[in-house]
């Protein structure tokens, strides 16, 4: 696409080069460097719109604003890099439309209160820098403001960190990089004016076909070119994503999140589906004999616990089996600790298969099995144990020998301990042993008949 028309084009070609004049100290906007190149903001956007006419753009040194003022107005320049439209300038100068707004700022000592409003200090004197429109745009606004014109920011900027005049008027970049420049720290932006540059290229009334060329170039200048340029000076990132833009940052954002989210919930899912499993194995553990599989002390004293509260709820007592296989040292002794071993879950699976439901059985000891049989009486344990006595004794186990058990028996009292009812039994285990084995004694004091067994 051909940006500017024939004629333009063939102007341009015969013009070679457009003369620009500019503000020799206005950085970041525009300055003239040490090697006397134009520099800032600005020099930038005339780099890029050279580029666009394929014209070159070419300095004319001036030492301040006012003095590139007096040179376009005599015709030796054709071009003011940065200008307002302002009444006084009419005669002499056309304006392109604006290519970057600024507001103006007001500096002043740090001590003095924020200024929200422009009015509220309006008593004050201001200066600002010599020939620039700011203070022909203050006075038409407010007719009384003391404004009056320094030669440079840097003086403007000294007479108020000397106290002797309050605010410094320029654009906030301007203030910052010239307070950055000189060394001038203590004073502070105390407030922004509802004013604002509005920064056009000024073209000398000479150079009618320029206004148009320049215009068609602001008008091809894109955001992102304009971006660009001001994110090299001013360290600020312009740019706004597209709704595009913006809609995919924020989906790959979500997608991110609720990725993390679910990789952290299947981690969390798999730890708790794991300590479940190991809870559940060491609640076993803790509750049952490995080698039977039958309850161990531990889960027979949970049981006793509860048979107790029932106990005494229901005035329904319980009664404790105490059971120990007869001369197992010797079945150890003869066929080896394995097939004792195997003669102990035998026993386990007999006993287990010949209880209640409600009943509990567990391995007490090394050979020496507990039976916790719920709501019974002694004599209905009694009668189970004689049972168990029977079938022990005529049971094949897994060596070729008769096996008997011995049976001490005890019933619950209210309001003694569990220690004292298996204490009772324990002692008929010993008296079941000591006279001869293959027998079931009742606990001493729960006899009411003679209830030992041969
Ligand atoms: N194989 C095997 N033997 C065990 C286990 N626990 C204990 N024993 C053995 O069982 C035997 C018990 O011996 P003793 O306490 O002398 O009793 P006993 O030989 O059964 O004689 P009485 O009980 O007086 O009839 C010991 O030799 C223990 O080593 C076990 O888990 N496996």
């Amino acid at each position: 696409e051909v940006l500017l028309s024939q004629a333009e084009q063939d102007f341009l070609a015969e013009k070679q080069f457009i003369k620009l004049c500019t503000d020799p100290d206005w950085l970041p906007y525009e300055g003239i460097d040490e090697n006397h190149e134009f520099t800032g903001i600005m020099s930038d956007f005339y780099a890029l719109w050279s580029d666009k006419i394929t014209t070159p753009i070419e300095l004319v040194h001036s030492n301040s604003w006012q003095q590139s003022l007096q040179l376009i107005r005599n015709g030796e320049c054709d071009i003011l890099s940065s200008a307002m439209d302002v009444p006084s300038r009419r005669d002499w100068l056309n304006v392109t439309t604006p290519y970057i707004f600024y507001p103006l700022a007001i500096a002043t000592q740090p001590d003095h209160e924020f200024v929200v409003k422009f009015e509220q200090v309006l008593d004050r004197d201001f200066v600002m820098v010599e020939g620039y429109a700011g203070i022909e745009m203050l006075r038409d606004r407010y007719p009384d403001i003391k404004i009056e014109a320094v030669t440079s920011s840097r003086e403007g900027l000294k007479l108020v960190e000397t106290g002797q005049v309050y605010g410094f008027i320029d654009t906030v970049p301007t203030i910052n990089f010239q307070m950055l420049r000189w060394g001038i720290s203590h004073l502070k932006i105390s407030g922004v004016l509802d004013i604002q540059y509005a920064m056009s290229v000024g073209v000398s009334v000479r150079e009618p076909q320029l206004l148009e060329i320049f215009n068609k170039v602001i008008a091809d200048t894109t955001d992102l070119e304009r971006q660009r340029v001001l994110k090299n000076w001013l360290s600020l990132d312009y740019k706004q994503p597209d709704d595009k833009a913006l809609f995919w940052l924020l989906f790959s954002a979500v997608v991110l999140i609720m990725m993390v989210l679910i990789y952290r919930y299947t981690k969390i899912h798999h730890h708790n589906r794991k300590l479940r499993q190991l809870n559940t194995r060491l609640e076993h553990i803790s509750q049952y004999d490995h080698l039977t599989g039958l309850a161990n002390r531990y889960a027979l004293h949970q049981r006793f616990n509860v048979e107790m509260d029932l106990a005494s709820q229901t005035l329904q007592t319980f009664s404790l089996i105490l059971l120990d296989l007869d001369f197992f040292k010797d079945i150890n002794d003869t066929y080896g600790h394995d097939v004792g071993d195997n003669v102990i879950k035998e026993f386990a699976v007999l006993l287990q298969s010949m209880v209640r439901e409600n009943d509990l059985v567990g391995r007490w000891g090394g050979e020496e099995f507990l039976i916790l049989c719920s709501q019974t009486s002694k004599n209905g344990a009694f009668q189970l144990a004689e049972h168990l006595r029977l079938q022990v004794q005529t049971m094949g186990f897994s060596v070729d020998r008769q096996i008997t058990a011995s049976f001490g028996l005890s019933e619950y009292r209210q309001g003694e301990t569990i220690g004292d009812t298996i204490k009772r039994a324990d002692d008929a285990l010993y008296l079941a042993k000591n006279n001869g084995r293959n027998q079931i004694v009742m606990a001493d004091s729960d006899l009411d008949e003679s209830t030992t067994k041969h």
